[in-house]
């Protein structure tokens, strides 16, 4: 660790993997429902289970990104963080909100937790990915925007990189296009319309910058490559993910009662998406070509290049599948979508999240890399969590078939109904709740792999020398 501020990234790591586990917990529960509907019924019903599960993705992610910005900003700017309080006292106001507002999901009604939040007076609740109570919303967007002030007052007194800017950049539109989740139209297709500025403007826009700033931070960091090759890639791959991202929102707008257009507008860009996820594999194989030192944190390393390749899988290439118009008129909201929607969510976010956090959390605790030990079961983690991931994916895409080709295909008087058609998959679902246990096992080696890096520190001298 370069500069003490840097430190303030350590809560908000910590606190992600806490929610990352507790949203695994949840996905569990979920993959039981879907299989025995009554599981945990009334307690935690189906839609509330589902509910936590997808807000505890979105928040870790965000602490996960807030960590990395608190790490490599001030690294990145040669200087301390403009003001380590501030870092340290939004994490909790962040945390106790956020644990709040999970704890008003599992206690109370929704409705209830709509009326006693004052939804009425300011409706925004209810929207898929959106369900936080206004006030909460409220309070994410404060967060966000303190947080981005203290990261530019640090910036504007150091050295200004292309990594910081493109972070930066990344992080502005992250808190610009929150701002639509406060827009709540009466019309049903001006909501949805402007709900996708904040879901796919995120995912396959500006999160697609703090993603490509993160990748190259580890890559100039692990392979010593110069900046001006890595800056050269980083911006490619920006401005691919953006000519192709924001007209691709239309692949949202396809039967959802927009202008015809979008049909092919959104075809045509969504079809240019993969690119910027393929440059990305690129971009990393081609930095460990040119590698200048053998950095020793190679569980670092392997999260980087693995991010890239399931990224471009999850997103590319299960996004691909389904974002031609003529296709998507068949397979939208079934499994698939769900298939595209686990694989793209780990393989891009979840993973570099875990990147920059193996990369970054030695460097935290005062020593390189960690031990070869604890390095070994965390490469391995690594690979227990992509490929139960791929297996997630693989069963939700034929459960995506199945249902395509019983409910969709035939004509009205051949198609079976939804609830039939669930019955014919849930052999693949057995099969998807096997392949979340071992995800779960895969996200334990993670964490104990940290405990071993504690556990073997003191075995290993040139560890602590090096850092
Ligand atoms: C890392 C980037 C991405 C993430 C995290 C992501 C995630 C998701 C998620 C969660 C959904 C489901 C939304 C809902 O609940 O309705 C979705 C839908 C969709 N995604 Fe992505 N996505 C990414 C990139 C892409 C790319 C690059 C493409 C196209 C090449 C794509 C094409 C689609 C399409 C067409 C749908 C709508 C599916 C339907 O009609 O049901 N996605 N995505
Ligand atoms: C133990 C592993 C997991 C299981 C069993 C699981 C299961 C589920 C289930 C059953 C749903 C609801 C689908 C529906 O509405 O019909 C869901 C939604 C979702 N999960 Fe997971 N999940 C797991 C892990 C993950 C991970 C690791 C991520 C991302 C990093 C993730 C991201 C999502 C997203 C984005 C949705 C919303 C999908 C959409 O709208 O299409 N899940 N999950
Ligand atoms: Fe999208």
């Amino acid at each position: 660790m370069k500069y003490a501020s840097q430190a303030v990234a350590k809560p908000y790591f910590a606190f992600a993997m806490l929610l990352f586990v507790g949203q695994i917990v949840f996905g569990l529960i979920l993959g039981t429902q879907y299989i025995i509907g009554d599981f945990l019924f009334p307690e935690i019903p189906f839609n509330v289970a589902r509910m936590v599960h997808t807000n505890l993705l979105i928040v870790w992610l965000l602490f996960a990104f807030m960590g990395a910005t608190y790490y490599l900003v001030p690294e990145e700017a040669q200087t301390e963080l403009w003001s380590p309080k501030l870092g340290y006292a939004l994490f909790w106001v962040f945390a106790i909100a956020g644990v709040l507002t999970i704890l008003g999901y599992l206690l109370v009604p929704y409705s209830t937790l709509a009326d006693i939040t004052g939804n009425k007076y300011f409706p925004t609740m209810g929207r898929e990915f959106l369900e936080q109570p206004t006030i909460t919303k409220v309070g994410i967007a404060l967060v966000v925007v303190g947080f981005i002030f203290n990261i530019l007052m640090t910036v504007l007194k150091g050295r200004k990189t292309v990594v910081n800017m493109v972070l930066i950049t990344g992080l502005i539109g992250l808190g610009v296009f929150w701002m639509f989740a406060f827009y709540n139209p009466m019309s049903l297709v001006m909501d949805k319309y402007f709900w996708w500025w904040v879901v796919h403007l995120w995912v396959e826009g500006v999160w697609e910058l703090i993603l490509g700033a993160i990748l190259a931070f580890i890559l100039i960091k692990t392979t010593g490559v110069d900046r001006e090759v890595v800056e050269k890639w980083l911006y490619l791959i920006i401005a691919m993910a953006l000519i192709s991202g924001i007209l691709g929102t239309g692949h949202h707008y396809f039967f959802m009662g927009a202008p015809e257009y979008w049909l092919w507008i959104g075809s045509i860009f969504s079809a240019i998406e993969p690119l910027p996820f393929f440059l990305m594999v690129l971009f990393a194989f081609s930095m460990l070509k040119q590698r200048r030192r053998e950095h020793p944190n190679k569980a670092a390393v392997t999260w980087a290049v693995g991010c890239t390749i399931m990224a471009f899988l999850g997103a590319g290439v299960w996004g691909f599948l389904h974002t031609l118009a003529p296709v998507n008129y068949y397979t939208h909201g079934s499994q698939l979508t769900a298939a595209h929607g686990h694989l793209a969510f780990f393989g891009a976010y979840a993973m570099i999240a875990m990147a920059i956090i193996s990369y970054s959390w030695p460097k935290l605790h005062g020593r390189e890399c960690n031990s070869p030990q604890a390095q070994r079961m965390e490469i391995l983690s690594c690979w227990v969590m992509s490929i139960s991931m791929l297996a997630i994916t693989l069963l939700l895409s034929w459960a995506g078939w199945i249902q395509i080709e019983l409910q969709r295909l035939p004509d009205d008087a051949g198609a079976l109904g939804y609830m039939q058609t669930q019955d014919a998959i849930m052999h693949v679902y057995w099969m998807r709740l096997i392949a979340g246990i071992g995800f779960a096992v895969g996200l334990g080696m993670y964490l104990y792999s940290f405990i071993v890096a504690r556990n073997t520190r003191e075995q290993s001298p040139a560890l602590i020398k090096a850092a």
